[in-house]
């Protein structure tokens, strides 16, 4: 009988379910993936992380959100893929390289278990052709855009995905739910986009809330954190290290002198999953 087995792991808060092909013979595809990721009639994730997928001697990752979208970068996922590869003997160096839709990414593990990592996420890009954002000149930041019922502080920073930074005196998760929706589905968004609402608390921390393109609100984001201090830090607001503060805990953001961001962060693993058969016939 064919079962399917997953792992499940999350990153301060953002859950995510690993989908092996080497240990699963049945196809996921995007029926099944909305299935899986439905917690109340499904197992319950924010997405599925389907690997690793070996391609031209690199180890890949492919990202899917609980709508069946594919994303082309998570930094929680990255963190969690980099732990499962570790929990399952595929990767035994202290660093390695991991590759997704975006292109590579440096992982360094910060302890043995794999409970910890320092991940190279490469440069935030403002220009709006690159988030794709339609209608804008040039980088979009600090920009004062119209969603929904009213104009709103925005700057838009593609961190391999896209992403939308709303600054707030005060976020909470109320503005991110009634908020969410019209960013997400923007007409200035060809791809849609994640949008992240951000209140500096100081010159090191931020506080920032999660509506994630096809996930809905989070519990955190990696790179809806990393954009988020990005945003902060291009607007001189924050310092090159800064804890962003989320719903489901910290990650620590740091800004190299040429703007390289690395992104530290905890991984937990939850448990393995048999899936019946008769949920996914
Ligand atoms: N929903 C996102 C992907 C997951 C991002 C987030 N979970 C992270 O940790 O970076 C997108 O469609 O771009």
């Amino acid at each position: 009988m064919s079962e399917i087995i997953l792992g499940k792991y999350h990153g301060v808060g953002n859950d995510y379910l690993i989908f092996d092909p080497k240990k699963n013979d049945v196809v996921l595809n995007e029926r099944l993936i909305r299935q899986l990721c439905r917690r109340n009639i499904g197992v319950g994730a924010d997405g599925i992380l389907y690997g690793p997928v070996m391609e031209d001697k690199k180890i890949k990752v492919r990202i899917f959100n609980p709508d069946g979208s594919e994303a082309e970068k998570s930094g929680n996922g990255i963190r969690i893929f980099s732990r499962y590869l570790k929990d399952a003997g595929y990767v035994k160096e202290r660093q390695y390289y991991l590759t997704t839709k975006a292109g590579e990414t440096l992982v360094t593990f910060l302890d043995d278990a794999g409970n910890c990592m320092r991940v190279d996420m490469g440069y935030a890009v403002f220009e709006a052709e690159q988030i794709p954002a339609l209608g804008f000149e040039g980088e979009v930041v600090g920009e004062s855009i119209f969603f929904c019922d009213n104009f709103y502080n925005a700057t838009c920073v593609s961190m391999g995905n896209p992403n939308c930074v709303i600054m707030l005196e005060r976020v909470d998760r109320e503005k991110a739910l009634h908020l969410g929706p019209y960013v997400e589905n923007a007409k200035y968004f060809p791809n849609r986009i994640n949008m992240q609402l951000c209140q500096i608390v100081d010159e090191k921390n931020i506080q920032v809330e999660i509506y994630e393109r096809g996930a809905g609100y989070t519990f955190a984001s990696g790179t809806g954190a990393c954009a988020a201090a990005a945003a902060s830090h291009r607007l001189g607001l924050v310092e090159d290290a800064v804890t962003v503060h989320m719903h489901g805990g910290d990650l620590f953001i740091e800004f190299e002198k040429d703007g390289r961001i690395f992104m530290t962060g905890p991984v937990v693993y939850i448990g393995k999953i048999t899936v019946a058969e008769q949920f996914f016939a």
